[in-house]
């Protein structure tokens, strides 16, 4: 997939605190307070040492050390686990956006992407994200308050060991983000890598009977491992350039202390009085490193998050399949609710209809309608342009110029759920989900019952599969239909399309895996439905266009003829148009 125009910024990271701002601060102030007892304690300690050595037993100090112990743990564990929370939300939050954009892209992105490098995105993606959102936003914020505090402390009581303890930091900084910005790069190289990985272990397990009949298992592993190579490779680039930020960390708090006793011994030798204000001044710097370091981590961390970040985004920043739609309002699913138009307007009609594909013209201004009852077969050699109109009709993509009128509408005002809900469609290789006999019947129209699942069963010619399933509509059937014949699998997306009730059945060569007495049974079935609703079939077998009430002949996406069976068997230009027997032989 092509990257989105828009880079993701730390601002969108951050970004995705916003609905959880309370919590955060919540969690930032308990860090805080939690840090703040912390800091109590020594004085605390102090002062029992104190009270003990003077022959008193200091049992309040005592109690009240041991409460500020307890407060700091409990008030530490509240903060950790709103945290912690927060980042399990985020990534909810992101996880649910990906998977409803995934689903609602514009057709182009998944004829180009590759949907495991996509499904990687939902998964490992959101994962190194989680970390980066919540932990190294509050590290950053809360290091960032105590530093500034220490900072004004600081600057207060010596402005010129200030500037030098400034300019030390500074040149750590500069060191330890070239660094980030290397480790940002290498961080995005290995959620790429682990993307391309998830597609090809996806193409590989999609096609595992053609991976063994092909002997490419070898193959196949080497050149999914080589990506699993490749992650490593950038994972261990990013733990090399994490390995100078935490000694650039340490040098800079070294040199800075180190500098300050210099200059400051100097100026002590001059002026013994100063030594009081030289040693508050080294243990603030000393106090200073815990923050900056804890921020330096969380900036470390936030920069690995970004690569992630970067690769959720473009799919979050894709436009949706509706963006471009009028405001269509409620959306209608399953089966159709619109009001039916009379029977004598076509229910599918292409008016000089022109589309190419990125960089091939495939429908060069195709005309046909389609009635509201009956079949009509739509013919014609292979990569004509057949399964186009279907996609067309579906609205998967939009023509780029004439029009397409659904039950005298125009489509360019429908939504394409609007479009959809008036059609059904069975594709060539129809897909059988996961799930039983019934949830796959009934995916369309969830709220079918059992009068319309019978009905749709009889009109596919399920029965035998059913009796042969134990549990009847209950049995599960296996991913992607692999453990039922082609036959069986058309005649479930068959009966899917159906339960519809819709007012165009789109049927892509629906007898391609059907024996003759399947076929003839399905012929009947069809026969009957085309008395309540329009079909439009896509057929190579004779039978089928001997059956139609009207063929239209589509040759390189245009309409070459258009008749009844009997019209073009007669004068003989199907013959032209098609791969197997001739036309001819048949109509006798
Ligand atoms: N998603 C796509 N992106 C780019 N080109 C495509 C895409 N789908 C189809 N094509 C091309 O468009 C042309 C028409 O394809 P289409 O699938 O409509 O033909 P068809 O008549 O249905 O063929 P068949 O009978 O083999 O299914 C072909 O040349 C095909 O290679």
């Amino acid at each position: 997939m092509s990257s989105a125009a828009a880079p993701a910024r730390v601002r969108d990271l951050l970004g995705l605190l916003r609905d959880h701002r309370r919590v955060v601060l919540l969690a930032v102030l308990l860090t805080l307070a939690g840090s703040g007892l912390g800091l109590v304690q020594p004085l605390l300690a102090a002062r029992a040492v104190t009270d003990a050595g003077a022959g008193a037993i200091p049992w309040a100090i005592a109690g009240a050390l041991a409460a500020v112990f307890l407060a700091q743990a409990l008030i530490t564990a509240v903060g950790k686990f709103l945290l912690e929370r927060t980042g399990e939300r985020v990534v909810l939050g992101l996880r649910r956006s990906l998977i409803a954009r995934l689903l609602r892209l514009p057709m182009p992105f998944y004829d180009q992407g590759r949907t495991g490098d996509l499904i990687s995105r939902t998964g490992a993606d959101t994962t190194t994200l989680r970390f980066a959102v919540a932990q190294a936003a509050v590290d950053l914020l809360t290091g960032a308050l105590t530093a500034i505090a220490i900072t004004v402390v600081m600057l207060w009581l010596d402005p010129l060991l200030f500037a030098l303890v400034a300019a030390t930091v500074a040149t750590g900084l500069l060191l330890v983000f070239s660094a980030l910005r290397r480790m940002r790069a290498a961080s995005q190289e290995t959620q790429a890598s682990l993307g391309t990985m998830a597609a090809d272990l996806d193409r590989a397990l999609g096609a595992i009977r053609t991976v063994r009949a092909s002997r490419a298992e070898h193959r196949e592993s080497d050149r999914i491992g080589a990506h699993a190579d490749a992650a490593y490779h950038s994972g261990v680039r990013a733990a090399r350039l994490a390995g100078i930020v935490d000694p650039a960390v340490e040098l800079t708090a070294r040199g800075t202390v180190l500098l300050v006793l210099l200059v400051g011994g100097v100026r002590v030798a001059h002026n013994p009085a100063a030594l009081g204000e030289l040693v508050a001044f080294l243990l603030y710097a000393t106090y200073l490193v815990a923050p900056l370091a804890s921020m330096f981590q969380a900036v470390a961390t936030l920069n690995r998050g970004m690569g992630a970040l970067q690769r959720v985004w473009d799919v979050l920043t894709l436009p949706d399949e509706d963006h471009d739609q009028p405001d269509i309002g409620d959306q209608p699913t399953g089966r159709h609710e619109h009001t039916p138009p009379a029977t004598t307007t076509p229910v599918l009609e292409f008016r000089d209809v022109r589309f190419r594909y990125q960089d091939r013209d495939v429908l060069h201004g195709v005309s046909f309608t389609v009635p509201a009852r009956g079949i009509v077969v739509l013919a014609g050699r292979s990569g004509a342009g057949k399964s186009t109109i279907f996609a067309l009709t579906e609205r998967f993509y939009t023509p780029d110029s004439g029009a397409i009128l659904l039950d005298g509408l125009d489509t360019a005002t429908l939504s394409p759920q609007q479009c959809r809900a008036r059609l059904a469609l069975v594709e060539q290789n129809t897909p059988v989900l996961h799930g039983t006999l019934r949830d796959n019947i009934t995916y369309a129209a969830p709220e079918a019952g059992p009068a319309d699942i019978d009905r749709a069963v009889r009109l596919a010619n399920l029965h035998d599969l059913l009796q042969r399933l134990p549990h009847g509509l209950d049995s599960p059937v296996g991913d992607r239909g692999c453990t039922l014949s082609g036959g069986e699998q058309q005649r479930i997306a068959l009966a899917r399309a159906l339960i519809t009730r819709p007012a165009l059945l789109l049927l892509d060569e629906p007898t391609a895996h059907l024996d003759t007495v399947t076929e003839a049974t399905l012929t009947r079935a069809l026969a009957t439905i085309s008395q309540e609703c329009a079909l439009l079939i896509i057929a190579h077998r004779l039978t089928t266009i001997r059956n139609a009430d009207h063929v239209l002949l589509l040759d390189a996406g245009r309409i070459t003829a258009n008749g009844t069976p009997d019209e073009l068997l007669d004068t003989n230009t199907a013959d032209q148009h098609l791969d197997d027997t001739p036309l001819t032989t048949l109509s006798g």
